[in-house]
């Protein structure tokens, strides 16, 4: 095995800045690029936005929800997408949010995280909101493959916090459960790997606000990549980023999809709005 995720990520966010961009191929998105709403469609939308940031941002992130609603020929373009930011060197997170009883996990691990897959980029999103130890197959084949996972933490939906924010017997919170479990295995892997970032990811939206500290999520601790979406459409920018993360800012992957894509579909103007976004999340999280 190569290096680990973390570590390709970490340099990957030096090379070209702490921005990952969403592919979401939104009806309303391809209506306005001039494509119809069908495979085709979304062969050609993700097809420009890979020619035009493959190589030029940290990561792109397919959200696989918008593949699948056009069935099987949906997810032969997933493949495409996922294929195509292989070669480009860009760094593939898989959106498609997976969880299960550990035993159907493992069918999920071995779609998203084997070698060899169509469907494995070089991270998955996955709810753990079947337990964190269902989400074990997936820990298992990410870390034997150098893939990564982001792990659902705190959303950047408001409806999240009536699941997150609960608390425990002892008063810990679901949202710091997770930050806790997530950092275990991360200090694990740095032990083992020396590198500055380990692989197992948390989500956290930049919309939070100050709900880290009010769920005692400590950030820093997770010593893993924290994907901030909500930047852009969801109405987050520079200022919120830097709030929500304070000393853990160095370890966020900033996330935005329909805030880079509107931009589109002229290849100039979409490299042009990720390089803004990007020193926007650059300058917000130094
Ligand atoms: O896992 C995610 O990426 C995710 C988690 C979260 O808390 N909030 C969130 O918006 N997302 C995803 O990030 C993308 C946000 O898209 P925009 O709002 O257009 O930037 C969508 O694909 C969401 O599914």
């Amino acid at each position: 095995m190569g290096a680990t995720f973390g570590a390709r990520l970490a340099a990957a966010m030096d090379a070209h800045g702490p921005l990952c961009v969403g592919i979401d191929p939104h009806p309303g998105l391809l209506r306005a690029w001039g494509l119809p709403d069908d495979a085709s469609g979304l062969s050609a939308f993700a097809r420009a936005v890979t020619d035009a940031l493959g190589g030029r941002v940290a990561a792109l992130k397919p959200q696989s929800a918008l593949f699948e609603r056009h069935g099987s020929a949906g997810v032969a373009v997933l493949e495409e997408v996922v294929a195509a930011g292989r070669d480009s060197g860009t760094l593939v997170i898989v959106d498609a949010k997976r969880g299960d009883i550990g035993s159907t996990m493992a069918a999920y691990a071995d779609a998203y995280l084997r070698d060899g897959s169509p469907l494995a980029g070089d991270a998955l999103t996955v709810s753990p909101y079947l337990g964190f130890g269902s989400l074990a197959p997936a820990v298992e084949a990410a870390q034997a493959t150098g893939r990564g996972l982001f792990v659902l933490a705190l959303t950047s939906n408001p409806e999240g916090a009536s699941v997150q924010h609960a608390r425990d017997a002892h008063g810990v919170s679901v949202a710091a459960r997770m930050a806790l479990e997530a950092g275990a295995l991360n200090e694990r892997e740095i032990a083992a790997s020396g590198a500055e970032l380990g692989s197992v990811g948390l989500v956290v939206g930049a919309t939070i606000g100050d709900a880290a500290a009010r769920t005692g999520v400590d950030l820093a601790a997770v010593r893993g990549p924290l994907l901030a979406p909500g930047v852009g459409a969801q109405g987050a920018g520079a200022d919120e980023l830097a709030a929500v993360f304070g000393a853990a800012r160095r370890a966020v992957l900033a996330s935005s999809s329909r805030g880079v894509l509107a931009a589109g579909p002229d290849r100039d103007a979409l490299r042009r709005a990720a390089a803004d976004a990007s020193a926007e999340a650059a300058a917000a999280l130094r």
